[in-house]
């Protein structure tokens, strides 16, 4: 069933297209503004002050783990998936429970939109901070540029900063923090966040079959999909293994796109208690589970943890791109993932919208905010 307010934000009447501000697309969350990483590196690149610096066990392996284990992420093979080849099937159900990340290939994103995508992000950070400033994220909100996530004034910061706007639907945009310079930067926005989501719809669409559903099933059960784009840019640090780009997370969507840079690696996934960096692979993407699929397989397929590590040399930009349920869609485990044994259900029915923003308003920290979703053991027997 439909409910009212869903039946409401439907009837916006936005005009985005024609540069119409939407003012009741929603706000997500507060974060507290703090300094331009990437300007306090041009002003003095030693710098790393305190605030940044990370206690050595938040630091645990920041150094050793470029190692050989970083060819072992799963690589799915898009192509074969949409070919019905059962055995790619059988791998993506291995990847999603055995690792919660994959890289993807054969996705069918042109290189000239991937490529398009990477040139304009980077002329973006390139600009002068007074330029990129225009599009600041202002004190309700995490769109736009900025620090999101910043809940206390004592956190520990991380080493970098980005650029956040909702892309679908369409109506949510808030076309004021989508850059004017470099001129291409919003098409590039748009080719990419269009692409994506047809990669979005079809991995939801093998998603549903593993977990026991028809083809359209999860995709239904999103009402409809909320895409949003984060530009993450990591500036080299002096002390690369004293600081950390991107607090140890995992994320709140259903699943996450993700394009890398090809010649600096920083993402690093928690993998059997070890950090493991996922090396890119060319043109390829990298897919992980989010917080929403967790639930609702019952924990067969986990949001596993995730970082960003910094480089001492070279800045690298990521492209994540969160595929999310509607505000209104109230998650809980299916019925097909849910088995006869006790602890049946591990998570309860939460409304998307809530656990989204309760998730955003703190700090990241790891899986902590899963917990909210968590049936406690005392009240198991109950269900
Ligand atoms: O930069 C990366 O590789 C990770 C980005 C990420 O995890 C995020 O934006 O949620
Ligand atoms: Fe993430």
């Amino acid at each position: 069933m439909i409910n009212s307010s869903f039946i409401r934000k439907e009837n916006m009447g936005f005009d985005g297209e024609n540069g119409i501000e939407n003012e009741k697309a929603p706000n997500w969350a507060t974060s507290i503004p703090v300094d331009n990483v990437q300007e306090m590196v041009r002003r003095n690149s030693y710098a790393v002050p305190e605030k940044y610096i990370r206690n050595l066990e938040d630091r645990h392996g920041n150094t050793c783990l470029f190692s050989a284990s970083t060819n072992n992420i799963p690589v799915i093979d898009l192509s074969l998936l949409t070919d019905n080849c059962k055995e790619e099937l059988k791998k993506l159900d291995l990847a999603c429970a055995e690792w919660g990340f994959f890289q993807v290939i054969n996705h069918g994103i042109a290189q000239e939109t991937l490529l398009g995508m990477k040139d304009a992000a980077v002329s973006f950070f390139e600009l002068p901070l007074e330029e990129k400033e225009k599009y600041s994220m202002p004190p309700n909100d995490i769109q736009g540029y900025g620090h999101a996530y910043v809940a206390s004034t004592e956190q520990k910061l991380d080493w970098s900063d980005a650029l956040i706007m909702v892309v679908y639907p369409t109506h949510y945009r808030k076309y004021k923090y989508w850059p004017a310079t470099p001129p291409g930067l919003k098409d590039a926005i748009e080719a990419y966040s269009f692409e994506v989501n047809k990669v979005a719809k079809k991995l939801l669409s093998f998603l549903s079959l593993i977990v026991g559903m028809d083809k359209e099933g999860l995709l239904g059960m999103h009402k409809e999909i909320m895409q949003a784009l984060r530009l993450n840019y990591y500036p080299p640090c002096s002390k690369p293994d004293q600081v950390i780009g991107l607090s140890p997370h995992s994320d709140t969507s259903t699943i996450s796109i993700l394009m890398q840079d090809e010649d600096v690696t920083g993402l690093q996934i928690r993998h059997h208690g070890e950090w493991v960096s996922v090396k890119p692979i060319p043109n390829s993407l990298v897919v992980n589970i989010g917080d929403v699929i967790e639930i609702w397989s019952n924990g067969k397929y986990k949001s596993i943890e995730h970082r960003a590590v910094i480089n001492d040399q070279k800045a690298r930009i990521s492209y994540a791109s969160f595929i999310c349920p509607n505000d209104d869609v109230e998650i809980e485990p299916l019925k097909q993932t849910v088995g006869s044994q006790e602890p049946k259900k591990l998570y309860k029915k939460i409304r998307y919208g809530d656990f989204l923003r309760q998730s955003m308003k703190r700090k990241m920290e790891g899986k902590a905010h899963t917990d909210v979703a968590k049936i406690e053991r005392n009240i198991e027997k109950d269900l």
